[in-house]
């Protein structure tokens, strides 16, 4: 089977793009695309697939899934490149629309420059604070915050965030001594976030800035994560590090984001997209 793609990436956090405004793919077939696609020896090499999909409720639809082909809910950058696409294909007419995820609506703004797309800002939403809707066990209604997190002989302190998306979030003194390659995998599958969990360690260099590592849920360590960006920063608020209403720049290892949460609760993350290739995957069932 012949499927057109795009690859893109958000600060090098890359996706296989396929449009489903042109492509036919079977529901049962997506996970395993998902995971052939995403393979560097024998797919085209990702950090996972997004598809660009119609929507009933809003402009456009996407659906994001991790390398290991499980589903995401929301996906930061991937909201950022399937703007651009959008944008650039002329599916949308305007620099403001919605995209639908499995996390609910958002609103996307495309800034050009000389009539290119130069960057995207996405209304990121409300984060959720409360523990069972993290999802994570332990006592309803609570907030997650600086909580004694045990780990073998480790303890750490760990505060959690939802951005559609759960995100558990670690202050570090040093960010390249992060414990990522180490406990990333461990935290991510923990048996206290039943839907796993993305991981996240953070330094505060100053209140408007922040270095950042992350260990996605289904995918590994990758160069960058908006919904992480995001929940890091609301982390930071909630820990008294930054403010409210004021743009951090989020240093990831693929380069920065600038996220603000803003009074009337939403979250806002600026950054650029960018387009790797056009292509045809060969895609057979084995
Ligand atoms: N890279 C993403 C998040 C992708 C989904 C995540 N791994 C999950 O399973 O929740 C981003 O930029 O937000």
């Amino acid at each position: 089977m012949k499927i057109e793609f795009t690859k893109m990436h958000g600060l090098g956090n890359n996706y296989i793009y396929i449009d489903m405004f042109q492509e036919t793919l079977s529901e049962k077939d997506i996970p395993m695309i998902a995971r052939d696609v995403s393979d560097i020896h024998t797919g085209v090499g990702s950090d996972g697939l997004i598809l660009i999909t119609p929507s009933e409720n809003a402009e456009i639809g996407m659906r994001i899934f991790n390398k290991d082909g499980s589903e995401g809910k929301t996906c930061g950058n991937g909201l950022r490149c399937v703007a651009k696409y959008v944008y650039e294909k002329q599916f949308v007419h305007t620099t403001h629309f919605t995209i639908e995820t499995k996390a609910g609506i958002v609103e996307a703004y495309v800034e050009l420059s000389d009539g290119e797309v130069n960057s995207i800002t996405v209304d990121m939403g409300i984060p959720v604070l409360n523990r069972s809707n993290i999802p994570m066990i332990g006592a309803e209604q609570e907030k997650v915050i600086s909580e004694p997190f045990e780990l073998g002989a480790e303890s750490l302190s760990l505060t959690a965030v939802s951005m559609g998306n759960p995100h558990a979030v670690f202050f570090v003194d040093d960010i390249q001594k992060s414990p990522l390659y180490e406990l990333g995998s461990i935290i991510s599958t923990d048996n206290r976030f039943p839907e796993g969990v993305n991981c996240e360690f953070i330094e505060v260099i100053n209140p408007n800035e922040i270095n950042f590592r992350v260990w996605e849920r289904g995918s590994g360590v990758t160069q960058a994560c908006g919904s992480g960006a995001c929940a890091s920063v609301v982390a930071s608020i909630l820990n008294g590090y930054s403010r409210k209403d004021e743009e951090i720049c989020v240093h990831l290892t693929g380069g920065d984001l600038w996220i603000k949460w803003a009074s009337d609760g939403h979250v806002w993350m600026r950054g650029p997209a960018e387009t790797i290739a056009n292509g045809e995957y060969y895609w057979s069932q084995h």
